[in-house]
């Protein structure tokens, strides 16, 4: 699978936004198994960003494509079949269900279209020590422990591209090594790419590919 970004500006952004980004208002082609990292100040447009590529937000000029596909065009079960194969994203600010427990959250992505066996959910939250979490219901999860549980939700689906949208905000250098880990791990897995917004560079991201927002 391919990303690519035609001339793509929010509608809502000055004309002269394109001549102070390497991303607004340029040709770019993302492919599977790259790593790129988008270095995003706040209020450059990151979460405008994350949202448009993955179909939930179309206030922009230019075009996004997925494949040879105009998102322009594309239906709701267009986007649905994308969503569920090729496209996962961890959101800024989360999306979890607040009255599921932690494993009824992770549980109902992984049934859609399951990549991993049951166990994996354990394996996983243990492995970023919210092992002891499990049937807390999310809302009572600390934001950081929700942060990693929004990680795993990701990882529980194929994709050939990971969304990240200032993922580690809410994490310690040490849980954020370990969440990468994790999430580069799956990524080799599918063969997938992984597309990281964040507001600084981050040295454990090995980023193939580098843009400022
Ligand atoms: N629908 C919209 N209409 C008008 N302006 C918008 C809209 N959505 C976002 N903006 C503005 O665009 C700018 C970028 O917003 P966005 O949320 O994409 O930034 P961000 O880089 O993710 O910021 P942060 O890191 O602070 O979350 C902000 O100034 C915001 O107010």
């Amino acid at each position: 699978m391919t990303i690519t970004l035609q001339d793509v500006l929010p509608s809502y952004f000055e004309e002269s936004r394109r001549h102070q980004s390497e991303v607004w208002g340029k040709q770019l082609v993302f492919n599977k198994g790259e790593y790129i990292k988008i270095v995003a100040p706040s209020g450059s447009g990151k979460s405008s960003l994350t949202h448009f590529l993955y179909g939930m937000r179309h206030e922009y000029n230019g075009n996004l494509l997925y494949d040879k596909a105009n998102l322009h065009s594309f239906t709701v079960e267009d986007f649905a079949r994308y969503r569920k194969d090729h496209i996962s994203i961890v959101f800024q600010d989360l999306r979890l269900f607040p009255e599921q427990t932690v494993r009824e959250n992770l549980e109902l992505k992984r049934q859609l279209n399951p990549f991993h066996p049951p166990e994996k959910i354990t394996e996983m939250a243990e492995r970023l020590g919210i092992g002891n979490k499990l049937s807390t219901k999310s809302r009572i999860c600390s934001y950081g422990e929700q942060q990693r549980v929004a990680i795993i939700r990701s990882l529980l689906q194929p994709f050939d591209f990971l969304l990240l949208d200032e993922p580690f905000s809410h994490l310690d250098d040490n849980n954020s090594k370990k969440a990468m880990e994790l999430m580069l791990e799956e990524a080799k897995a599918r063969n997938a790419g992984i597309l990281f917004a964040d507001l600084e560079r981050v040295d454990f991201f090995p980023w193939t590919r580098l843009y400022h927002l």
